[in-house]
């Protein structure tokens, strides 16, 4: 049994860190409540990955926050990740599973019905689903889904499900309606001045929502 909890998974991007480093968002992220971070660098190449990625390792030593990276199958392996996301224009699902084993977790974003519909959760952990809202983070998004798609598509999965795309707090309470079982950002926490404390203030508000809906 795979141990991971999608709560409030911080998705990290180079440009947006700003002032700070990756790892150093990370660990204030972390400290503030994230449950989850994804290495996610367009740019760095698998080496750039595999440093950045043993580094993030290191800072999430003994949180039992899992990292996991984005795309690179081959600097997942060699950082010995917790895991690994592929959208549907990557590696297909499959063969990211032979790759990395049974035990390495394995996400897969899904936009649509037909991608939810497809995705064999005895190959796949998690879906990440989006986006809910246009975003300047990722400019080749495909078409946002709002809250009503997102609730359909969080219905049909098999498997748990994350949010992403155009994020911020005011969405917790309409978003954790829907029935995913988290929010994945970049901006809210990447770009906040103090990553430590936005991430505190949207896991006070997710666990507030969760408390209401479920006393
Ligand atoms: C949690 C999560 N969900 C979706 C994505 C998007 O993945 P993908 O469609 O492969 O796009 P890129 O991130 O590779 O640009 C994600 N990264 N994480
Ligand atoms: C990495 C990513 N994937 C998306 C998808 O729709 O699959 S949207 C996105 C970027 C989300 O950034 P922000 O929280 O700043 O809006
Ligand atoms: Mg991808």
């Amino acid at each position: 049994m795979k141990r991971f909890d999608l709560s409030l998974y911080l998705v990290l991007d180079p440009g947006l860190c700003r002032v700070r480093t990756m790892v150093e968002t990370a660990r204030l992220a972390v400290a503030g409540g994230a449950t989850m971070v994804q290495l996610r660098d367009k740019e760095a190449g698998t080496s750039g990955l595999v440093a950045t990625g043993r580094a993030l390792m290191d800072v999430l030593a003994g949180t039992g926050v899992k990292l996991i990276v984005n795309d690179d199958v081959e600097a997942a392996a060699a950082i010995d990740a917790h895991g690994v996301h592929v959208g549907q224009d990557d590696m297909p699902a499959i063969e990211v599973r032979s790759r990395v084993g049974p035990d390495m977790i394995l996400g897969l974003s899904a936009e649509n019905e037909a991608a939810v519909r497809a995705a064999d959760p005895a190959m796949v952990d998690y879906l990440g689903l989006g986006p809910v809202f246009a975003t300047p983070t990722k400019p080749d998004h495909k078409p946002p889904i709002g809250f009503d798609g997102l609730a359909q598509l969080a219905r049909l999965s098999p498997v748990p499900t994350v949010a992403i795309g155009g994020l911020k707090a005011e969405h917790v309470r309409s978003l954790f309606s829907t029935g995913v079982d988290g929010m994945a950002v970049v901006s809210a926490i990447c770009s906040h001045r103090a990553p430590d404390i936005a991430a505190r203030k949207l896991m006070a508000m997710i666990e507030s929502e969760r408390r209401r809906r479920d006393p």
